[in-house]
């Protein structure tokens, strides 16, 4: 699903290279965690990934698509095959919750025919089908993000990826997250997950890729958080 070789990405403003030769496969269907700390390169990782910058040097293909050599014109259509979610939720405060999950779909062009059975499915399964109407500002933060996973989710995609979505919420609510994100996993969707969450990673022993400095220095298919020794 994912393969980048030789990845290697700088900044203008800055001295060292945000990644460095960064090499990492990631098959269909796994789940990854990817670690490090602040300004390790995780969040410019992502950002290649959605194809929002382009890698200096290196390769790197999603879902099939060669993004070094991609035309701007394809990106959109590309990007119908990603789901994101983002720490900070992201959801139009103007919607309600529904609105913000069909929105995703709008505007791709999808029939109002199949809007109107797979939104309600879809918060069904994040477990806020009684909260379609709601806007999102009466919310917890917990629900909100569910609001952005279904967001994310409703199109069904290859390939969700998740930069830190735990990041402001409590450990019991980041569990529930944590849950929904491996449902759907569990669903054929490859997950990427940018986190600092000992707790989670620890617990869930997944493939573990640690970015330090911009280079992988680890990447371990049932890790923790810490070194495994
Ligand atoms: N738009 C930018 N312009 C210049 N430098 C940037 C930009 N974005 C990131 N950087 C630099 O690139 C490096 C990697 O940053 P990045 O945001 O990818 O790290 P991160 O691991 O996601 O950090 P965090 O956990 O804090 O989100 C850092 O040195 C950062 O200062």
């Amino acid at each position: 699903m994912i393969s980048a070789t030789h990845v290697t990405k700088s900044y203008a403003s800055s001295r060292r290279p945000a990644l460095s030769d960064v090499s990492v496969e990631i098959a269909e269907g796994e789940f990854a965690f990817l670690i490090g700390a602040s300004g390790s390169g995780k969040s410019t990782f992502l950002r290649l990934l959605l194809r929002e910058d382009k890698p200096d040097s290196g390769t790197l293909v999603v879902a099939g698509h060669d993004l070094t050599r991609m035309k701007a014109s394809s990106v959109p259509v590309f990007r119908r095959t990603l789901g994101c979610v983002f720490q900070d939720f992201r959801l139009l405060e103007g919607k309600t919750v529904a609105e913000n999950v069909a929105f995703a779909l709008q505007v791709i062009g999808t029939s109002r025919r199949t809007i109107d059975k797979v939104v309600p499915e879809t918060l069904e399964m994040v477990g806020l089908g009684r909260e379609a109407d709601r806007r999102p500002h009466e919310l917890s933060g917990g629900e909100q993000q569910r609001v952005a996973i279904a967001r994310a989710f409703v199109n069904r995609p290859r390939l969700l990826l998740a930069d830190e979505p735990t990041g402001n919420l409590d450990p019991e609510t980041s569990e529930d997250i944590m849950l929904l994100l491996d449902r759907i996993n569990r669903t054929g969707t490859t997950v990427v997950m940018a986190t600092h969450d000992r707790h989670i990673v620890d617990r869930s022993r997944r493939r573990v890729v640690e970015l330090v400095d911009g280079q992988v220095v680890r990447d371990d298919s049932r890790g923790t958080y810490g070194v495994d020794r």
